[in-house]
């Protein structure tokens, strides 16, 4: 069996009960049916024979396995779907935690559209895995043996024909599977890429509009549309080329079961029952082949999914955890790093310390490095050399490093929900209000902000995350270009707001402007990755002049 159907099937182990559930009324539905099919064929038999026969008995055998066939199957719908949805949502759980586990970093080489299909689309696929397949491979074979060891009891000359004719049908699929797994991959990948394009194109409605990019766009996703339905129309003829042959075979194992049964049972009563008995195997049979008609697709999103989950974090988990102080100061030691092993050195050796109730300010040109010290700080990655200590504590020893640090990024993200909810994303006892107070936002927290934030302007976005970093009460903030967004009477009144918070914090301050920087008690100027200078404001003046000559 394929390595990752292999994994996404042993997602059942945890759901034994569910499992074995589906397995019983499957079996018991299925041989149920098949003791309706021989009961009512020796009825017949009876019947064309001129023999008498004990209806009143036959009748509450028939009704009472038409009975149990029925209720087996309602059944069965029942607990295969809730089996199915339970694994489902175990195996949604496991996207959900890997996504988490890899981003933000690795999110950036991956399009998020291309992770939704993965934990929408292509999980609901394996439905068909759980609730339509495992159990009932395992039905089928069984009731392939019981009904031809019943034939092969009345005469195992009965099973020459369908026997063979059975493995042929198996087989159809099988014959397939090469082109099966390219249809599967492609199939995926091709509604990978709609999603994808779909999602973007969502998100970025108000750009493609303001550069009249629409019609563009449009052709663009007609595109990736013709190449999901060519996909989909090429896995359709595939599915209906082996279902006619299935059917093919079928009926030539039906005739060729009928000729044999008048052939070697000349008794008429016995027929009919020699009859369902030696084409019993035809049934199971079609089944599986139906069943793994569908193996290409199931493949490939089983591959997609297991190559998710199983994908290693960016960072190792905390080792061996160490307190750290209440207090701490945040220390660069010689720190170096660079994206990609084969990558240019984006951080060489870089050192710098923030002091307990001390906001640092970096700065340099674009692409120095400013960016990269926050990742690291916020451990998205870890250096490659040196290393960075909160309270004297490294990093990879720190267990909850988000009770510690805290952020205001460069792209403030708000999610649909009030401005309360917003800022108590990371602490959901805190007081909002204070928070807000302190953020310098006046706005009602009951206010809900849209998708994204979309109903404030940027500046408010920027104080409502200004104020959910610091309802952490995390000591270390860090602070992305926070105020960039601001009008200058706004800016200085948060500047001011944070100054005062910053007694409680170790702050690391990325800025662009000098009216902020100005407010830093130590300035650390990075240039290619090195720390070039650092000192006051008055210290560093003429370089910074220099840097900030065309900036406010
Ligand atoms: N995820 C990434 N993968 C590969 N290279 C990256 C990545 N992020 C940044 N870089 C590169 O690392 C270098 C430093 O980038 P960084 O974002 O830290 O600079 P910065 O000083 O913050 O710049 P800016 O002021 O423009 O934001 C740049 O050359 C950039 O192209």
């Amino acid at each position: 069996m394929n390595p990752s159907i292999r994994w996404v099937a042993g997602a059942v182990g945890a759901h034994r009960r569910a499992f074995i559930s589906t397995l019983v009324s499957n079996l018991l539905g299925q041989l149920a049916a098949l003791g309706a099919t021989v009961t009512g064929a020796w009825l017949v038999g009876r019947a064309i024979s001129g023999q008498s026969a004990p209806l009143d008995l036959a009748g509450a055998v028939l009704g009472g396995l038409v009975a149990v066939a029925t209720l087996a199957a309602w059944w069965e719908t029942y607990v295969a779907h809730d089996l199915a949805y339970l694994v489902l949502a175990r195996l949604r759980g496991q996207v959900y935690d890997a996504i988490a586990r890899i981003t933000p970093a690795r999110l950036l080489g991956r399009r998020s559209g291309d992770l939704s299909a993965v934990a929408l689309s292509d999980i609901e696929t394996l439905e068909w895995l759980f609730a339509h397949t495992l159990a009932q491979l395992i039905t089928a074979g069984t009731v392939l043996v019981a009904g031809s060891v019943a034939a092969a009891t009345i005469d195992p000359l009965l099973l020459t024909v369908s026997l063979p004719l059975a493995a042929f049908v198996v087989a159809v699929p099988l014959w397939f599977r090469n082109t099966s797994r390219r249809q599967g991959d492609e199939l995926r990948a091709a509604t990978a890429e709609l999603t994808s394009d779909v999602i973007d194109t969502v998100q970025g409605m108000p750009e493609l509009t303001a550069f009249r990019a629409l019609e563009r766009r449009r052709d663009l996703l007609a595109r990736r549309t013709r190449r999901l339905a060519r996909a989909q129309a090429a896995d359709a003829a595939r599915g209906g080329l082996e279902a006619a042959l299935t059917d093919l075979l079928l009926a030539v194992a039906a005739a060729g079961t009928l000729l044999l049964v008048a052939t070697v049972i000349p008794n008429p009563a016995a027929a009919p029952v020699a009859m369902v008995l030696a084409a019993g195997a035809l049934g199971p049979a079609a089944q599986v082949a139906l069943l793994l008609k569908e193996y290409g697709a199931l493949r490939a999103v089983a591959g997609r999914v297991h190559t998710l989950v199983t994908a290693p974090a960016n960072v190792p988990p905390p080792r061996e955890p160490l307190q750290v102080a209440e207090r701490p100061d945040v220390v660069f030691e010689d720190v170096r790093f660079r994206y990609t092993p084969d990558g240019p050195d984006v951080l060489r050796g870089v050192s710098f310390r923030i002091p307990y109730g001390q906001t640092v300010a970096l700065v340099g040109a674009s692409g120095a490095g400013k960016s990269t010290c926050v990742s690291l700080l916020l451990r998205y990655w870890d250096p490659d050399g040196g290393r960075i200590l909160v309270g004297g504590v490294p990093l990879p020893r720190i267990a909850d490093l988000h009770r510690h640090v805290t952020v205001v990024p460069q792209d403030v993200r708000l999610f649909a929900g009030t401005i309360e909810e917003n800022v108590r994303l990371g602490a959901p006892g805190a007081d909002a209000a204070a928070a807000l107070r302190t953020a310098q936002l006046t706005l009602d927290p009951e206010l809900p902000v849209g998708e994204r934030g979309a109903t404030l302007s940027g500046g408010q976005r920027a104080r409502v995350a200004v104020a959910r970093a610091l309802a952490t009460s995390a000591p270390v903030l860090v602070l992305d270009e926070a105020v960039a967004n601001l009008d200058p009477d706004n800016e200085a009144r948060l500047t001011e707001a944070l100054r005062q918070a910053a007694a409680g914090h170790a702050t690391l301050v990325i800025a662009h402007r000098l009216s902020t920087i100005r407010q830093a008690d130590h300035i650390v100027l990075l240039e290619e990755g090195r720390v070039a200078a650092e000192g006051s404001y008055d210290e560093l003046g003429e370089r910074l002049s220099h840097l900030f000559a065309h900036r406010p």
